[in-house]
């Protein structure tokens, strides 16, 4: 019996009471070492916070005017679900992977967020969106004749990260894990003991427990 009634309620759950580091914590407890994508990927503001699962995207290099500008990328972008999350990779960074209109159209359909291996531009138009976007940084060199979406709900990989569509995808101020969707409630549901017991920790110390004891008592640091 989980904590939570539904999916929605769960990824509510992980925006209201986890953070990456204790689910990161527990990945490693669970010997998953390489779930972290990597620490250059960062929220466009500290506060944005994503959960939800993965709808993956593969990216490549073009060079100029392209018979399908853009390739699958409207494809992609008219099939996104509810509470999934845009997450592309590939090709050398070589422009803007996302934007204003991108955000807007994935916005309206419902998904949770965007996470990319490369660059957003529009940063303004994006940011009143308010919708949590995930990028190395802005950068405004267009995509159009430099990259194309080839494919998605296919494997791909950031980092040391392999990422399967439908994966769950959890981003905070402190970076963005990838968690595999078959342990995926498992390791929710010892993150949240985890963060419990932080708090309790916490406490102890601020009433006056030593570090090493604290440790000895609660097994949590
Ligand atoms: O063309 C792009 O790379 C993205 C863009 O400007 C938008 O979404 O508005
Ligand atoms: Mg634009």
């Amino acid at each position: 019996m989980s904590t939570w009634k539904s999916e929605k309620e769960k990824f509510q759950l992980m925006k209201e009471k986890l953070y990456t580091p204790v689910v990161g914590d527990i990945l490693d407890e669970l010997g998953y070492y390489h779930q972290f994508l990597p620490a250059d990927i960062r929220p466009l503001k500290p506060e944005m916070k994503l959960a939800g699962k993965a709808m993956t995207v593969l990216m490549i290099d073009v060079f100029g005017p392209q018979k399908k500008p853009f390739g699958l990328l409207t494809e992609a972008l008219d099939q996104l679900q509810a509470d999934e999350i845009y997450i592309a990779a590939g090709g050398t960074k070589r422009c803007a992977y996302w934007g204003e209109l991108l955000t807007a159209t994935a916005r309206v359909r419902g998904a949770a967020g965007a996470v990319l291996n490369g660059w957003h531009r529009d940063t303004p138009q994006v940011l009143e969106q308010n919708w949590p976007v995930f990028s190395c940084g802005c950068y405004a060199q267009d995509s159009s004749v430099r990259t194309q979406v080839v494919d998605f709900r296919c494997p791909i990989e950031i980092g040391q990260v392999t990422i399967q569509d439908g994966d769950l995808v959890f981003g905070d101020v402190d970076g963005v894990l990838i968690i595999p969707k078959d342990i995926a409630d498992e390791v929710l549901e010892k993150a949240l003991i985890k963060a419990a017991g932080e708090k309790k920790v916490r406490k102890a110390i601020e009433e006056g427990m030593t570090a090493t004891k604290a440790f000895e008592v609660f097994g949590i640091l």
